[in-house]
């Protein structure tokens, strides 16, 4: 077989800018289908572009017309696909321009640990006769490579994933009207009245990147070229789920977030009012600040009236309290004002990103912002896609297969 990769034909991509957001308009485009995999430790992400524009005089061309046109028509078609592969059809964006084509993203995602089943799809679809490369990013790009090669015969062609989330906020965030926005009216016990409000991203620099997946890390951004990862913390999404599945016996992320969601953390929290009977005025603590995460639990009679749904809520506040904390003293050390959240544990979250928010309004008497992103957990595979769409088929030449690229 060929050994260089090849992405349909023979196009490789290029290492690209240090973001790798620059798409050059004047390199040919490589081939469909167009795809970017993020394969994180908890979820793999999926982004598809389906074109619009294609005529069949293009799809003729192609060696294996009828496969391309399987891969698509299965991945369109569908919002499911097997027991665990999931589209995020609410956030598929239309009609979008993409090097010169036009068509419609598709966010699809999968549990990293059915991964065996995913490439049983890819083999079931023929894929590998399409392209014998994948433009890939996250932890799983490394630790799945040779599975790839020995289930598939496909090779990932990896990429570093704080590169691609970065280069993939910026792409989106260019593109996409409305992707960014914050909450106001934070209220603590009137969440209803918090509301969503666009925030103009044109210009945001410098700012924190805060990526909540079961892990988080955390970086500064001053440039579309220059970031760097400042921190992290192991207490993320992963942990927030473990926690509630052993807590509770839920099963499901979406579970967790729903018994959260009518729990009452001050059941299992010990608030600086159940230490002091009320504020901590000499070092302006309120009341309702929480004195210590999970507090009241060393108390038998108190665990005994604490439901599954107020653990579970607890488990919620006692993560994002931290990240929150976390983020920012990273803003304070670095002298940054807005802070972005993005990551999949703010999926169908609204409780943790309204948390954060007036967190991080509260503790710096208004001066830092958190924002969001309507893509939150894709831009991993995003920056993956850019990869792909930057090819130039004249820039490299890799007979070997690459180890890492930034
Ligand atoms: N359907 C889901 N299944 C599992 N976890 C989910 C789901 N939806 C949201 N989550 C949350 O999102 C987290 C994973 O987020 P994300 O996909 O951004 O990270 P990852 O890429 O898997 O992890 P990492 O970047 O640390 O390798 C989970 O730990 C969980 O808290
Ligand atoms: C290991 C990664 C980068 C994988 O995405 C992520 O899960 C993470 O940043 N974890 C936190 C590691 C730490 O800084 O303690």
């Amino acid at each position: 077989m060929d050994s260089k990769p090849k992405f349909i034909n023979g196009n490789t991509p290029t290492t690209g800018s240090e973001n790798g957001s620059d798409i050059d308009s004047d390199i040919a485009a490589p081939p469909m289908p167009w795809f970017g995999l993020d394969i994180g430790g908890t979820l793999t992400k999926l982004v598809y572009f389906e074109p619009t524009d294609i005529n069949t005089a293009e799809e003729e061309g192609y060696k294996e017309v009828e496969t391309l046109r399987t891969i698509r028509h299965y991945l369109t078609s569908n919002t499911a696909y097997g027991k665990t592969g999931i589209r995020d059809v609410h956030l598929t964006i239309k009609q979008f321009e993409i090097h010169q084509r036009v068509g419609n993203l598709h966010f699809i995602r999968f549990p990293t640990n059915d991964m065996h089943i995913f490439l049983q799809m890819v083999e079931a679809k023929k894929l590998s006769s399409l392209a014998d490369t994948i433009c890939s990013t996250g932890g799983g790009a490394f630790k799945f490579e040779q599975e790839f090669k020995d289930v598939v015969n496909m090779r990932l062609e990896k990429y570093d994933e704080l590169n691609c989330l970065i280069s993939g906020i910026h792409y989106i965030d260019s593109k996409i009207p409305n992707e960014c926005y914050y909450w106001s009216n934070l209220d603590p016990f009137n969440s209803e009245a918090c509301e969503k409000v666009p925030f103009d991203f044109r210009d945001p620099y410098p700012y924190l990147v805060v990526n909540i997946g079961s892990g988080v890390s955390i970086l500064t951004v001053h440039s579309r070229h220059k970031f760097q990862r400042v921190s992290g913390t192991s207490l993320g999404g992963g942990t927030f789920l473990g926690l509630c599945c052993l807590l509770t016996g839920c099963q499901t992320f979406e579970e967790a977030i729903e018994m959260a969601a009518s729990g009452d953390s001050t059941k299992v929290d010990k608030l600086v009012r159940d230490i002091y009977g009320g504020d901590y005025a000499r070092f302006g603590l309120p009341g309702s600040t929480v004195a210590s995460s999970f507090g009241h639990m060393n108390i038998s009679e108190k665990r005994d009236a604490a439901t599954k749904n107020d653990l579970a809520r607890s488990t919620l506040v006692t993560i994002t309290n931290n990240i929150g904390s976390i983020a920012r003293m990273c803003a304070l050390n670095h002298g940054i004002e807005r802070i972005v959240f993005v990551g999949n544990f703010l999926r169908v979250n609204p409780i943790a990103m309204k948390l954060l928010s007036y967190a991080m309004e509260y503790w710096s008497k208004g001066a830092l912002k958190a924002l969001f992103l309507e893509h939150e957990g894709y831009f991993g595979a995003v920056g993956a896609l850019m990869k792909l769409i930057s090819t130039k088929s004249d820039q490299k030449d890799k007979s070997e297969p690459s180890q890492f690229e930034v």
